[in-house]
């Protein structure tokens, strides 16, 4: 072991406090700042125990010897020696903030602690600082050296030598000597108070509770203290102006204070005199009594230390307490809260517990009822299959009842027809035995039942409906495969089913080809069956209803006389009859534009009563007398005449027309959208009308004379021009009075199941040629019968006898 530096130094070793340093300056920092700061007016040296550097190459027998090695290991020295001043003069830079002296002692070696012991041995080193363990090492808690180095110097350091131990700036432990009591008065000041160790320690005491432990802890120990300075009080001498009392009471736990060393062999070496003797006497017992002090003083700061230990055994008991007391405080907290929770839970449990209750006794009701509904729903089932066998029964016994119904439908037809042909055998057969003059009494028309004029209808289904009038409702019908009009009269009044069935049978009688033909009758039912007439009313093509294109004035003309024509043979009827209620509306056109009136005779079937005064087709007479005349009718004819010539509305129509013929002026009131009308004829129908319509009933024309004029009137106009006026025209009939077979005016014309009117002698031949269709259509007819058109036949012979 080498020295490197210092070792030679003339060191006065009771005045030095030896420090040892490591090779990381970061590491001896804190001890060596301590011992400057504690140790003041003392003189530091640094204590550094080398460990050179030694090439693995050196073993290497080839350089183990020879100038190269030597060489190496120089330069290696030297560097070496360079790194220590480098290192030396790093750790005095750090004392050159301090005010004390330094030195430094540096020797190479492998094993630092041996050379440390080294270096104390041989230098008589007395007071020396070294570190107790590595920083990172460092507790509060810490008292035990943790360092092998520390250890080791610890143990093999010569007894002489006082040894503080340090880790990161505190002191850890301290090693005193035996001769400690000896040494007393060469004992460094710790001059001042490690107040680091106070603030650190304050400052793990942060709670105020930890700091009133403290504050306890002290007084104890200035307790201990000023009984214990109390005992040196009364045991010591006065004390050394050089002691640092001062910093003996201040120091900090367990720290060594003691005076200033005052070795009595450095006082001085004076001779020995008497006074000398007292003197050194004196000086013997204030060094002893100093001694003294110090011992005690170290005592209570091992004392101290002991209490200090104990005090912090206590601290960490206390801090268990505390610890388990905020435990259990907070603990506490936590189990009210807690409870309150658990409070709230079971009240929400409970809630819970009453709704899951509520909603099972909701859930057993609806069960309870579930299975009522159950059970319903079965009995009901069981009652759907019955009603369904009894509907299948039923069902079949319907389709049997239709099945009836079809066959008796059909029988009853059979009757029917066997019925009417049975009548008209006994009518021929009373023909014969009569002769020719007598007519057939018996009824040819049909009696019909409400459930055939009820299925004629369609259950009068209101889309059938082809009007109202004041007489009740009229529908459309289909009966034995015939169109039919089915009127339904009111069923007041005091006819009974035979009356009413007995007038219906005499109108039907009348027969005439501008007359709607009566088919038949339901007196059940009250109602009349006509013959449907397809093309609407001459009020339908007064107002344009159902695109009914406006008539020329030839068709007019036309309609004028086969209107007066059927009234005439209406008035000539035997008893005559007076239709009563004759207006636009009842003049029928078919399919010819041919003209059927209908509702002739009503007044016989019902009581007519409360006849519309504001109607300007009744005869303004009826109202002074009350009833209703042939006259009647002519009135009502003539006012139809003004609308067919001016198609005006008839209130002042009248006025009008007569005014017109009065100014010779009659085109001005003539319907253009009849064509161009011829005015002599124009003229002359307007007079017949203003002449049928004068309030007088008695000067209204004779309709046989109307019907003669108007009929001349039907004329082609070049025919009529031909003719001087004294010159009669041929006799043209009109063309419903000829046979379409024999185009022949007809003298027995008889109704065939066509709808048509033959001859009777040219429909017989063809029938019996073995024809099943018709004439004129070529259609299949549902049967063979021949009715006689006893209205048509009458206006032929009307006809003949005009001209
Ligand atoms: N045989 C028929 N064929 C076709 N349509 C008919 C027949 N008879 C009547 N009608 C239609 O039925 C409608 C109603 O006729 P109905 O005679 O009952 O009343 P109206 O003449 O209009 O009025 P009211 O009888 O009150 O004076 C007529 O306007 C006509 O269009």
């Amino acid at each position: 072991m080498g020295s490197i530096g210092g070792d030679e130094l003339g060191l006065d070793v009771d005045e030095t406090i030896f420090v040892a340093v490591a090779e990381d300056v970061e590491r001896s920092k804190t001890t060596l700042l301590w011992a400057a700061r504690n140790f003041s007016g003392k003189k530091i040296c640094l204590l550094y125990v080398h460990r050179p550097a030694r090439p693995a190459s050196w073993t290497h027998k080839k350089l183990a010897g020879g100038t190269f090695r030597k060489h190496a290991v120089k330069v290696i020295e030297r560097v070496d020696k360079q790194k220590v001043d480098e290192l030396m003069d790093s750790y005095l830079r750090l004392l050159s903030k301090t005010e004390v002296q330094t030195d430094k002692l540096c020797i190479a070696g492998q094993n630092i602690e041996e050379g440390i012991v080294d270096l104390i041995a041989r230098h008589n080193i007395k007071w020396f600082v070294m570190g107790a363990a590595s920083d990172k090492h460092y507790s509060w808690r810490m008292t035990d050296l943790k360092s092998k180095k520390a250890i080791f110097v610890c143990k093999n350091a010569p007894d002489f030598c006082h040894i503080w131990f340090l880790c990161k700036g505190y002191l850890i432990f301290t090693r005193t000597t035996n001769d400690d009591t000896s040494n007393t008065q060469t004992m460094p000041p710790l001059v001042q108070l490690d107040s680091d160790t106070e603030t650190r320690r304050s400052e793990k005491l942060e709670s105020s509770y930890m700091r009133r432990r403290l504050r306890y802890w002290r007084s104890l120990l200035e307790q201990d203290g000023e009984k214990d300075t109390g005992q040196l009080e009364r045991e010591k001498v006065e004390p050394s102006p050089t002691t640092h009392s001062s910093s003996g009471s201040g120091s900090s736990f367990g720290e060594p204070v003691g005076p200033e060393p005052a070795s009595p062999d450095l006082v001085g070496s004076d001779t020995l005199t008497p006074s000398n003797v007292q003197e050194r006497k004196r000086e013997g017992n204030v060094a002893r009594e100093v001694h003294r002090y110090d011992k005690a003083m170290h005592d209570i700061s091992q004392s101290e230390r002991t209490v200090y230990g104990e005090a912090r055994n206590g601290w960490k008991e206390d801090d268990s307490t505390m610890e388990a007391l905020c435990k259990a405080k907070a603990l506490d907290g936590l189990c009210s809260k807690e409870l309150s929770r658990r409070k709230k839970l079971e009240e929400l449990l409970e809630k819970e517990k009453d709704e899951v209750k509520t909603v099972i006794e909701q859930n057993n009701g609806f069960m309870r009822k579930l299975q009522i509904v159950q059970g319903d729903n079965l009995r009901l089932e069981s009652q759907i299959t019955k009603l369904q066998d009894l509907e299948k029964e039923h069902g079949e016994k319907f389709d049997t009842a239709m099945e009836l119904l079809k066959s008796f439908r059909q029988k009853r037809d059979e009757i029917r027809i066997d019925h009417e042909n049975a009548i008209k055998e006994v009518n021929a057969l009373k023909r014969l035995i009569k002769g020719k003059s007598v007519e057939s009494s018996g009824s040819e028309m049909l009696d019909y039942s409400f459930m055939e004029i009820n299925e004629a209808t369609n259950e009068f289904d209101p889309s059938w409906k082809l009007g109202e009038g004041k007489y009740g409702s009229v529908y459309k019908g289909n009966l034995q495969n015939l169109q039919v009009a089915v009127k339904m009269l009111p069923s007041y009044g005091s006819q009974n089913h035979f009356e009413f069935e007995r007038k219906v049978e005499i109108l039907s009688r009348l027969r005439h080809p501008h007359l709607v033909t009566i088919m038949g009758t339901c007196p059940e039912s009250r109602s009349v069956i006509y013959q449907y007439v397809p093309n609407g009313s001459l009020e339908d093509c007064f107002s344009s209803a159902n695109n009914v294109p406006a008539l020329p004035w030839e068709s007019r003309i036309r309609i004028a006389s086969e209107i007066c024509s059927a009234l005439l043979f209406l008035h000539s009827n035997v008893p005559c009859i007076i239709h009563g209620n004759l207006k636009p509306s009842k003049i029928l056109l078919d399919s010819n534009l041919v003209t059927k009136i209908s509702d002739y005779g009503i007044s016989q079937l019902i009581p007519v009563n409360g006849i519309d005064k504001s109607d300007p087709h009744v005869d303004p007479h009826y109202f002074v007398s009350g009833e209703m005349t042939l006259e009647s009718d002519v009135y009502s004819f003539g006012m139809i005449l003004l609308q067919l010539l001016t198609r005006r509305p008839l209130s002042g129509v009248l006025r009008d027309v007569k005014c017109a013929v009065e100014n010779d002026n009659i085109s001005a009131v003539l319907d253009n959208s009849g064509g161009d009308w011829p005015i002599a004829r124009g003229k002359k129908l307007a007079n017949i009308a203003i002449r049928c319509c004068k309030r007088n009933p008695l000067n209204r024309p004779d309709l046989a004379v109307v019907l003669r004029n108007i009929d001349r009137m039907k004329a082609p106009l070049s025919e009529q021009s031909s003719y001087s006026s004294n010159q009669k025209p041929p006799r043209k009939p009109p063309s419903h009075y000829l046979c379409p077979i024999f185009q022949e005016v007809m003298k027995d014309p008889l109704i065939a199941a066509d709808g048509f009117t033959y001859e009777a002698e040219a429909i017989r031949e063809w029938l019996a040629n073995g024809h099943d269709t018709s004439p004129m259509t070529n259609l299949k007819m549902e049967d063979c019968n021949l009715i006689p058109n006893h209205a048509l036949h009458l206006a032929i012979q009307d006809w003949h006898n005009q001209w």
